[in-house]
């Protein structure tokens, strides 16, 4: 899959020494909008993965309703979840010039850098981020070159197989949601093959954070997206009945799941993908995990055939995961657009 962040090498500019800096540079200052407000009255569904007789449903409710919810009892242990808090953080600690050596480049998908989206914006985001996948041993081994990366890389490896777990379990349960059987499930293709990619975030303390974004509004293109937010509030989702950005509040343990724009495509729209966004905060270094699921790297991705008819055209041509990032690498948050049928009669 290594030619799919081809798409995104301009963005490939180097993160800024966020300790070093005083004030908001200008290069990082928003100009805040009041367009859209912050709604307090409503929050994501959060579900129980244990109370299994109720979940699909709800699961469904949820995705059609937001795009995402949050999920308790979800099996990976806490442990683990705070392990990966604790690596994370100790990786974004480190001194601006040793992160540096373990920079993305624009042939792989493993190593430290901006948010890829950064391109499409005037200013840059208050943010770092380093993405995995496959083994991190290489880039690792580049950030501790004295120190043992051996922990790093056990929890981050562990997480990559539990996280795999948990996306299967939830595609499962979104696409049983939309009355989809498991046989037809095994159709996705060969389910060893899906792909993952983890990718760690970093929100350093902002002296100014109501000028600042942490990450810009954006949807997620995998099929499904897991995030660990670290017990620190910054992840707000777009309510599309009231205009208004929800803040989706931290549970201890609890897993945000995110409805990816590939999942919105094989739900011939049915399910939204959730627009979200991170903003920053002046006391608190937030960290955040995310894992993109997607679907084995040949597999194209359509409106599932059970779910189209007559009266329900398939709205989207079939696409790879890559031909997906691509568009998206070009058209950003118009890519659904390109890859929809304008002959849908
Ligand atoms: C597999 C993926 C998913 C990517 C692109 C590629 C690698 C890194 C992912 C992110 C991570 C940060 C937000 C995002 C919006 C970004 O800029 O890079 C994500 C993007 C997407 O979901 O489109
Ligand atoms: O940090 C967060 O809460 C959001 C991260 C996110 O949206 C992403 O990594 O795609
Ligand atoms: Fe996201």
């Amino acid at each position: 899959m290594n030619s799919m962040s081809e798409s995104f090498k301009a963005a490939n500019i180097i993160p800024l020494d966020f300790k070093a800096v005083l004030g908001l540079p200008d290069s990082h200052t928003w100009t805040p909008t009041t367009e859209y407000p912050l709604i307090l009255t409503e929050s994501v569904p959060v579900i129980d993965l244990f109370d299994s007789s109720n979940a699909m449903s709800l699961i469904g409710n949820a995705c059609e309703k937001w795009g995402v919810f949050q999920v308790i009892n979800h099996g990976i242990a806490i442990d683990l979840l705070s392990e990966l808090e604790l690596q994370t953080r100790r990786l974004f600690t480190l001194p601006a010039d040793q992160k540096l050596r373990a920079v993305r480049s624009s042939e792989g998908f493993t190593g430290y850098g901006l948010p890829r989206i950064s391109s499409f914006f005037p200013k840059l985001m208050w943010s770092e981020g380093f993405s995995i996948m496959g083994s991190p041993a290489e880039h690792a081994r580049q950030l501790w070159p004295q120190d043992d990366h051996t922990n790093f890389c056990n929890v981050m490896e562990q997480c990559q197989k539990e996280m795999m777990g948990l996306s299967e379990k939830m595609i499962g349960l979104v696409l049983g949601s939309l009355g989809l059987t498991h046989e037809d499930v095994k159709g996705l293709g060969c389910q060893a093959q899906a792909q993952g990619l983890l990718h760690l975030n970093s929100y350093p303390e902002c002296p100014d954070p109501s000028r600042a974004m942490g990450l810009a509004p954006h949807t997620d293109s995998s099929l499904l997206t897991l995030l660990y937010q670290c017990n620190t509030s910054g992840l707000q989702v777009f309510a599309h009945d009231t205009l208004g950005w929800v803040p989706v509040d931290p549970i201890t343990g609890a897993i945000v799941v995110n409805i990816g724009d590939l999942m919105h495509i094989m739900s011939n729209a049915r399910f939204k993908s959730a627009l979200h966004r991170a903003v920053v905060n002046k006391i608190h270094h937030r960290v955040s995990v995310a894992y993109f699921y997607g679907p084995p790297r040949d597999l194209k991705v359509s409106p599932w055939i059970k779910l189209t008819d007559p009266d329900h055209p398939p709205l989207y041509r079939p696409v790879t995961w890559k031909e997906y990032l691509d568009a998206k690498a070009t058209h950003f948050n118009k890519a659904l657009e390109v890859i929809r049928n304008t002959t849908s009669s």
